[in-house]
């Protein structure tokens, strides 16, 4: 369980950028965060795997108070959780399999991680986690011939590699069509329901978190407005998590 409680967030330049936040997102949840740009969904996203720091409350993770690790228990404790990004952030002059197996290198002796040596069962795990997204015949296609909606599926193998029991997305969807981001967006739903991995993703597209995330929290200048099932949202809602604005948020 991902448990916020009065959780502040203030940058060094004084912004408050999360202000009294309290949230307590089950194992297996998919959630999404919605909001205007810069109410807070990233900085939230972000410090349940200590991206950034919070500045203000408790944040704990299964009991373990974020705040507190350091070192070895804070590199062990951010391989549970896997990050996607809106650039995917693959090396797209090298193999999808190369980019799936670089989740492996942390747990690499570091000449076998300098020359990308492998063990047998990291490779399988590897095709076995392109399986998983509908993409194990590129494997051994370089990244920067896929599309899009491909390059971000093998991100998201990336991580399912690592073995995680909590994703973060930032906007996973936000530089795709909409017919692969609702491809994508069914990518995630079939994880979290076929492996029970949490889901926490942050996206502008109000009918997409509506469509697939069980749950939605909305955030509005640093503060949960709403925090809810996405079968419950009104319009009056959106108007209140968007001020108004969504026709603006969602162009
Ligand atoms: N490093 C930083 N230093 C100071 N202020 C920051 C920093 N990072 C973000 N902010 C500010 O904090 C607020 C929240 O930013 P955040 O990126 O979390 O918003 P967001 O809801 O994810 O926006 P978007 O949808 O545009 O990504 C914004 O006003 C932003 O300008």
């Amino acid at each position: 369980m991902i448990e916020f409680n009065q959780v502040g967030k203030k940058y060094p330049n004084g912004f408050h950028a999360l202000k009294d936040v309290n949230l307590k997102i089950e194992q297996g949840e998919f959630v999404a965060i919605i909001g205007l740009s810069g109410a807070g969904k990233s900085t939230l996203l972000r410090t349940i795997n200590r991206m950034h720091d919070i500045t203000e409350g408790t944040l704990t993770v299964d009991g373990t108070d974020v705040m507190q690790l350091k070192g070895k228990e804070l590199r062990r404790f951010r391989r549970r959780i896997g990050m996607i990004f809106q650039s995917f952030n693959l090396v797209t002059r090298t193999l999808v399999i190369n980019n799936v197996l670089m989740s492996k290198v942390p747990e690499l002796p570091f000449l076998k991680a300098l020359f990308g040596i492998y063990p047998k069962e990291d490779k399988l795990g590897a095709l076995e986690a392109l399986d998983k997204v509908g993409i194990l015949d590129k494997a051994f296609v370089r990244a920067d011939q896929l599309s899009g909606g491909q390059q971000q599926r093998v991100a998201l193998a990336r991580t399912l590699a690592q073995n995680p029991q909590i994703i973060l997305a930032d906007e996973p969807v936000a530089s795709l069509d909409p017919v692969t981001a609702k491809q994508v967006m069914g990518d995630f739903l079939r994880i979290n329901k076929e492996m029970n991995i949490t889901i926490l993703l942050n996206i502008h597209h109000v009918d997409l978190a509506l469509q697939y995330a069980s749950r939605v929290v909305g955030i509005r200048a640093g503060q949960i407005v709403y925090d809810g099932p996405s079968s419950e949202v009104t319009q009056d809602i959106l108007d209140e998590i968007y001020e108004g604005k969504e026709e603006e948020a969602a162009g």
